[in-house]
């Protein structure tokens, strides 16, 4: 039997608990406010489409290039611009986020760090901190750890059955530097339950097993209707 990787466990997930229009075989209800999210596939060169842009801000973070090459590259980025203007789509609609099989599920503003395990238990996921995440002295910018743990904690309450919830608070406790441009891997689960209130831990580790970063959050359940 072939194993499950943790970005078909994903799928399956969100596959199993898409909700109808009228909401009839809704496994996955109370989800708040929410719309109803119908995953939007991406195309075979998507993946290479976002990371060729996660390249350019690499080098937007870390090149010095000469005046006229600058005056190229903003008439570059403008036709790159008016190029993509067209399709330009609602929230939703687009294949950015939704597909997990690609770093940072397609998402050009998430880590783009890939999904390893997908489980009730919790989630892993392994990447590294790009040149565009420095902050100072080699070390990833410490506002791009929340944004790694916060995707991190949506997804392991999908993982764990909860419907879409909300961060009420994320704490980051940053135990030693967390270098860009080397490979890590983060684990994420739910550690207790409180009716709405999840709160769900995480760890990010180097590869020697040495724990960089650790975070807590409480995930509340969303109210009907709240967004
Ligand atoms: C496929 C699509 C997937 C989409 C996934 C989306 C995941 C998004 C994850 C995020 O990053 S969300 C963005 C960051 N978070 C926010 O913008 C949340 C803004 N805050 C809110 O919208 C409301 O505060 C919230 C809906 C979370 C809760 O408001 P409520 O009025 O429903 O709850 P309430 O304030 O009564 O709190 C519920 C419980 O949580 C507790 N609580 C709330 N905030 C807390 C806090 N900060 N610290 C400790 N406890 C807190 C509160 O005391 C209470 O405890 P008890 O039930 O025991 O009384």
């Amino acid at each position: 039997m072939s194993e499950q990787t943790g970005a078909d466990a994903a799928r399956n997930v969100s596959a199993d608990r898409e909700i109808s229009a009228d909401g009839a075989g809704d496994d996955y209800e109370h989800h708040g406010g929410f719309p109803v999210y119908e995953p939007v596939k991406a195309g075979p060169n998507y993946g290479t489409f976002v990371e060729t842009f996660r390249r350019l801000q690499d080098l937007m973070v870390s090149t010095h290039a000469p005046d006229d090459v600058i005056d190229r590259a903003i008439e570059q980025t403008e036709a790159l611009v008016e190029l993509l203007a067209p399709y330009e789509v609602p929230e939703g609609r687009s294949p950015a986020g939704f597909n997990v099989e690609l770093p940072g599920r397609g998402s050009a503003l998430l880590l783009p760090w890939k999904i390893e395990k997908f489980g009730e238990d919790g989630v892993r996921e392994r990447g590294m901190f790009r040149r565009y995440h420095l902050g100072g002295n080699g070390a990833a910018h410490g506002g791009t750890l929340p944004l790694l743990f916060d995707d991190l904690f949506g997804m392991v309450i999908h993982a764990n059955g909860r419907p879409i919830a909300r961060t009420g608070y994320l704490h980051v406790n940053y135990r030693k530097i967390t270098p860009i441009e080397t490979e890590l891997v983060v684990d994420g689960w739910v550690d207790r339950v409180e009716g709405r209130k999840a709160y769900c831990k995480a760890e990010l580790r180097d590869l020697d097993g040495n724990l960089l970063a650790d975070s807590e959050a409480l995930m509340i359940q969303l109210l009907p209707g709240q967004q």
